[in-house]
């Protein structure tokens, strides 16, 4: 039975990074998927935007909507503080079992908490099934139809509180305008815009913050 793309990504991991090293397995993986097969990673440029967003919120909880190959992951959790924790959501059990390899080569494993199962699912257990009050972070990079739905299920499950950050991928490319329409027009959300490009393209991307403003 052949390897899938994500196992090769994590072949190419192993092979080529240096255990315990984070910054080598985003190196790797930026190498191999701008150089052999592209792949839905946040990339290097976003992932700038990315790690300056996490730097700025600093958050004790953060939260991701699809973990993929832990790419973005291994991004946020390299950058939390000492007891510090990410909660990261995917659904499909492949993507899940190479994302947690990355994450232990990676040595971020303490720090993450790798949760298999739909965000539509797992947002009302993270109060009671999972020990969160609220999040202080939350990266949206799972289906881009679903970032506006799980936006309102993160307010109804009153995981938000006042100065809650969202950093959602891909406003332009798949692009997620009900989330865009939503965030933007509603009085609750500050919104700022990051123009970037599609990761390992040339093609014009962007990021949005959205923070709750209670
Ligand atoms: C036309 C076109 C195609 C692709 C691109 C390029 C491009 C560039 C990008 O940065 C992209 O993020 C994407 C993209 O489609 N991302 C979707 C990412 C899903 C991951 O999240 C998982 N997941 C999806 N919904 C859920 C859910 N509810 N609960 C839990 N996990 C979920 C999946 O299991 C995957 O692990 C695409 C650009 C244009
Ligand atoms: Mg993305």
């Amino acid at each position: 039975m052949n390897q899938s793309k994500e196992e090769r990504i994590l072949n190419f991991v192993l092979q080529n990074a240096v255990r315990g090293d984070p910054c080598s397995v985003l190196e790797a993986i930026d190498k191999y998927c701008s150089q052999k097969e592209w792949s839905m990673n946040v990339g290097s440029e976003k992932g700038l935007i990315l790690d300056k967003v996490v730097e700025e919120v600093s958050p004790s909880v953060a939260l991701e909507l699809g973990t993929y190959c832990g790419y973005s992951g291994v991004r946020i959790a390299r950058l939390l503080k000492a007891g510090a924790r990410l909660l990261t959501v995917e659904f499909n059990p492949a993507f899940a079992a190479v994302a947690k390899q990355v994450f232990e080569f990676a040595g971020v494993q303490d720090k993450v908490k790798l949760i298999e199962g739909p965000s539509d699912e797992i947002i009302p257990q993270l109060k009671k099934k999972y020990e969160v009050d609220t999040v202080d972070f939350v990266f949206l990079d799972h289906w881009k139809d679903r970032y506006k739905p799980d936006t309102i299920l993160l307010q109804e499950c009153n995981l938000l509180r006042k100065g809650s950050v969202l950093l959602a991928d891909n406003v332009i490319i798949p692009g997620a305008p009900e989330f865009l329409n939503y965030v933007r027009n509603n009085s609750h959300f500050q919104c700022t815009n990051y123009p970037a490009h599609l990761e390992y393209m040339k093609a014009s991307d962007a990021m949005e913050k959205a923070v709750f403003l209670g």
